[in-house]
């Protein structure tokens, strides 16, 4: 979702619906990104599972509550990692859902660019929703399905953990989930706890660090997927064809 909040004199949008865009989290012009030192994540989760709720409580450490569909917004941030400055980008997403078979996924097209364009992956689903902890399986497949090769920082968050009461998936089905995967599981609750998100947030970014070697994205961008593969076929083949010619133009001369 995207954030709003209560309409403010002369910020009302086009559709005069009251709602307005809040712009909570301004971002830093690209001049200013810390060179080679960016760290991209991508938000992904079923519907309604508080994905803008948990971004803007990670970055702003509000929770507002009120927000209108997503658009998919890109919020930046300078923060200081392990020490040193890094510029963080974090995506928000519309939200994915499953197909009537339950494993395949509906997912928009944008969201397959953000998946592509990210270091590191948050699926978010809703303990009080059964159905979005379904969706993650599919979804983190999805993921490795357009990052076939190489290690995926990921992290699980259950949110909404305040409202046990309505409380459809146990911890350790999490915990198990994000095991599975590879990723650590985080118990939050964006509404009540700022700590909790903070932390997950955190984790995930520092083990993109570590997979970026360094904090660089343009080294892991090479080691993960845009490597040119080694091609010894090729050498092969031009090999072969000069060696054709070559035995075509002697028999030509033969004749
Ligand atoms: N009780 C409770 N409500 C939450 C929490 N996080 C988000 N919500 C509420 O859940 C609803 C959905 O939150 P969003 O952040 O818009 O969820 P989303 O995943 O971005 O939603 P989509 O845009 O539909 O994909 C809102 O009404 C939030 O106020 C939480 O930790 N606890």
């Amino acid at each position: 979702m995207r954030l709003t909040g209560d309409p403010a004199p002369g910020t009302m949008n086009s559709s005069g619906s009251g709602n307005f865009l809040l712009v909570p989290i301004p971002e830093y012009p690209l001049l200013d990104c810390v060179p080679n030192k960016t760290v991209k994540i991508v938000v992904l989760g079923a519907s309604n599972v508080g994905k803008t709720a948990l971004i803007v409580r990670f970055l702003t450490k509000r929770f507002i509550g009120d927000y209108e569909a997503n658009t998919g917004a890109l919020y930046s941030r300078k923060v200081t990692l392990e020490g040193e400055e890094v510029s963080l980008q974090i995506q928000d997403t519309p939200c994915v859902a499953l197909q009537d078979d339950a494993e395949g996924l509906y997912c928009q097209e944008q969201i397959n660019r953000s998946i592509y364009w990210a270091d590191g992956y948050v699926l978010v689903f809703s303990i009080t929703d059964h159905n979005s902890y379904r969706t993650i399986q599919p979804l983190y497949q999805h993921v490795r399905r357009i990052h076939p090769s190489g290690n995926i920082p990921v992290i699980l968050v259950g949110n909404k953990s305040d409202l046990l009461r309505a409380r459809q998936v146990p911890a350790d089905e999490g915990e198990t989930l994000a095991a599975s995967l590879g990723g650590v599981y985080f118990e939050v609750s964006a509404r009540e706890n700022h700590e909790g998100v903070h932390a997950a947030f955190l984790h995930l970014c520092q083990e993109v660090i570590r997979a970026l070697g360094g904090g660089n994205g343009e080294k892991r961008r090479g080691g993960l997927h845009l490597a040119r593969p080694k091609s010894p076929n090729m050498q092969e083949l031009k090999r072969r064809f000069r060696q054709v010619l070559s035995s075509k133009v002697k028999s030509a001369t033969t004749i």
